[in-house]
């Protein structure tokens, strides 16, 4: 047989490297992983060398095309019996935000188990599913599965696996404290944002899995976008539905070009709904970030400033309709991007690695529903 690659000496006095991926020595994946493991001078400590980045200059793109989305979560059984059987188990991280759950493996899931995971990460926006065996998939096999849940986007400037654009990476390699890198002219490294919804059609059901973390921190926060708008009183619900916000990529492209980083892509701007409805669940939630969302459209600059300020704010305070993601190894954590906003969270300052992968599947362009009218909540009574 072949000698696979993690067959590859070790050229450092680190542990060896196990790549867990079977490319055959000899094989154009195998090439691929050996050039990434020698431009990190040969002793990358990386558990995952296969998923490395790589910028390639040459790759261009052109603007992307309307496609018609399928929403999985829609017709899924509520029951959720294909997706947690009775052997496996689902914790609520936070009463209305956030799950835990053990004892499925994403990877065997049948379709009608897949368009459950759609609803259920619909529902609580975020759900961590631990013990996965996703990052030791070949790579094409994990696209393959996120691929069901819409078209994949390619990120106009981030790293990916090399040959697979679809992949969007996250690594720090750990050669800089963060306190020297990120947060030089920051107080806080906290960027609230939702991918990349510049794009006509942004993502929906996301994955981010993980190969190499901190000891202690690297976690990922989420805010519940569907809370953060059910919090806000009727009148300024009312007056929210009807307006677009524009949401831009050229930041977002201009920053990767300053830096001598790649721009795959044209950068776009896109008018959405700062009110959007989920086509699964009808549930209504705000939708601004502070990464892409830029003015309010039809307002005059104060004004769309302040209440696009006064929004983000509290989108940003409100930890009481936040959760907190802790990883582990062979975490994968899914969440939907149409309903809530996350942050990385920078605060490890050890040069240890943090290395993930999203998978980013395009949904539905974002519309809006129609303002439904409730009573005001009644003041709770305390009683002495
Ligand atoms: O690094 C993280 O925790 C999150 C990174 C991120 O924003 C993303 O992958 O979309
Ligand atoms: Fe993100």
């Amino acid at each position: 047989m072949a000698p696979s690659i993690a067959e590859i000496p070790e050229k450092t006095e680190n542990a060896p490297i196990t790549v867990p991926v079977k490319a055959v020595e000899g094989s154009a994946e195998a090439t691929k992983i050996r050039r990434v493991i020698e431009e990190e001078g040969g002793k990358t400590t990386a558990s995952y060398p296969n998923y490395l980045p790589v910028w390639d200059h040459n790759e261009k793109y052109p603007v992307l095309e309307p496609f018609e989305h399928v929403e999985h979560g829609l017709n899924a059984d509520p029951t959720f019996k294909d997706l947690l059987p009775s052997s496996s188990k689902i914790t609520k991280l936070t009463p209305s935000t956030g799950s835990e759950v053990t004892g499925v493996q994403l990877s065997k899931l049948s379709a009608a188990g897949k368009d459950q995971l759609a609803l259920l990460v619909a529902q609580r926006k975020v759900v961590a599913f631990r013990d996965q065996d996703f990052a030791d998939l070949p790579i094409q096999e994990a696209l393959d599965f996120g691929g069901y849940f819409g078209r994949h986007h390619i990120h106009p400037t981030s790293g990916n696996p090399e040959g697979y654009p679809e992949i969007h990476l996250v690594h720090r390699d750990g050669s800089k404290s963060e306190f020297e890198s990120f947060l030089a002219n920051r107080n806080s490294a906290v960027g609230w944002h939702s991918d990349v919804t510049y794009e006509q059609q942004p993502p929906g059901t996301t994955f981010l899995y993980i190969f190499d973390g901190p000891e202690a921190g690297g976690d990922t926060a989420f805010v519940n976008q569907v809370e953060a708008y059910n919090r806000l009183s009727p009148a300024l619900k009312e007056r929210l539905h009807g307006l677009k916000a524009v949401h831009s990529g050229f930041e977002q492209a201009e920053g990767s070009r300053s830096r001598g980083g790649v721009v795959r892509r044209e950068p776009v701007q896109t008018e959405h709904p700062l009110v959007r409805t989920h086509p699964a669940t009808g549930e209504k939630a705000l939708f601004v970030n502070g990464g892409f969302t830029r003015s309010i459209v039809g307002l005059r600059k104060e004004e769309s400033d302040a209440l696009l300020g006064f929004l983000l704010n509290h989108v940003g305070r409100g930890i009481d309709y936040q959760v907190r993601v802790r990883w582990a190894p062979k975490t994968v954590v899914v969440w939907d991007n149409r309903v809530t906003a996350h942050s990385a969270i920078v605060d490890w300052i050890t040069g240890e690695r943090r290395h993930l992968a999203r998978i980013t599947p395009q949904a539905e362009r974002p519309y809006e529903t129609p303002y439904v009218s409730e009573p005001e909540p009644k003041p709770e009574v305390f009683k002495a």
